[in-house]
């Protein structure tokens, strides 16, 4: 399967704390990745990274082959971002948001993808509403049709069901993996709902303080701990590490 991100070696430090520490991993086309891991465990910080929002203090970020740091813009305009903690326009109605990010992505046939993805989402009957007066269930809708604007190639999907109640939350899952299957779309997705994590990823990883602690297909690293779930795997695979470095 052909290789769209390569991460190798990544730290980053803030000050004197070291918030990732040594990431390595890969992400191929059509996968569907995974990140998990407590409070504080990095999550975010990887993403600003391969967001070029933040500058790695070492390592390496590979898109397409490209290092991120010489080919920013190039690459940028090949992967997009969602997450439930960033806002919209408000002001501005539902299609109009669409509009502006595909004049700012220079996406061809703008009014027709926006009208495609409103429909796609369940948006199009609100196209004229601001988007003040959205749920937070269909702000997460828009957002996810904002970051689609530009047919990425690579999703990075920040807590995107975050705050959402179970229905909304699994409309939103439901959505996210029928587009990603139909367009092969590569997407890393966090979040802190082990059960969505399962249900939606091919692999997962298990951040802690910076580390990668476990990597692998959701029931692979069931196996691993000998866990009947994520959840227990995640919990188990959290206390070894304990363990070991009490012990170390
Ligand atoms: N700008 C910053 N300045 C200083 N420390 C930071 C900064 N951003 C993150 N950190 C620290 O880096 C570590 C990783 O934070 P990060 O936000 O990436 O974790 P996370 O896994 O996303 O957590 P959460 O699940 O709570 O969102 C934390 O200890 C955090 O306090």
């Amino acid at each position: 399967m052909e290789t769209v991100l390569e991460v190798r070696n990544l730290v980053k430090d803030f000050g004197g704390h070291r918030a990732l520490s040594g990431v390595n991993f890969v992400l191929s086309r059509r996968e569907f990745l995974g990140i998990i891991g407590p409070n504080g465990a990095g999550k975010t910080t990887l993403l600003n990274c391969l967001l070029g929002l933040i500058t790695p203090t070492k390592g390496e970020i590979r898109f397409f082959g490209l290092e991120l740091e010489k080919h920013q813009v190039y690459i940028l305009s090949r992967i997009n971002f969602a997450s439930n903690y960033v806002g919209l326009p408000l002001s501005l109605t539902v299609f109009e948001n669409l509009v502006v990010y595909g004049l700012l992505y220079g996406v061809s046939e703008i009014k027709a993808r926006a009208e495609r993805l409103l429909k796609l989402f369940g948006l199009w009957e609100m196209r004229n509403q601001k988007t003040r007066h959205l749920s937070s269930g269909q702000m997460m809708r828009l957002c996810l049709a904002k970051a689609l604007m530009n047919d990425p190639e690579v999703l990075l999907l920040d807590e995107p069901t975050a705050g959402l109640d179970p229905e909304i939350a699994e409309r939103v899952r439901k959505l996210i993996k029928a587009y990603q299957r139909e367009k092969g779309l590569a997407v890393i997705f966090t979040s802190h709902n082990l059960h969505e994590m399962e249900e939606l990823s091919d692999r997962v990883i298990l951040l802690n303080k910076g580390q990668i602690l476990a990597e692998g297909p959701p029931q692979e690293l069931c196996r691993r701990f000998g866990a009947k779930n994520l959840e227990e795997a995640f919990f188990k695979a959290l206390d070894l590490w304990e363990a070991e470095n009490v012990e170390g």
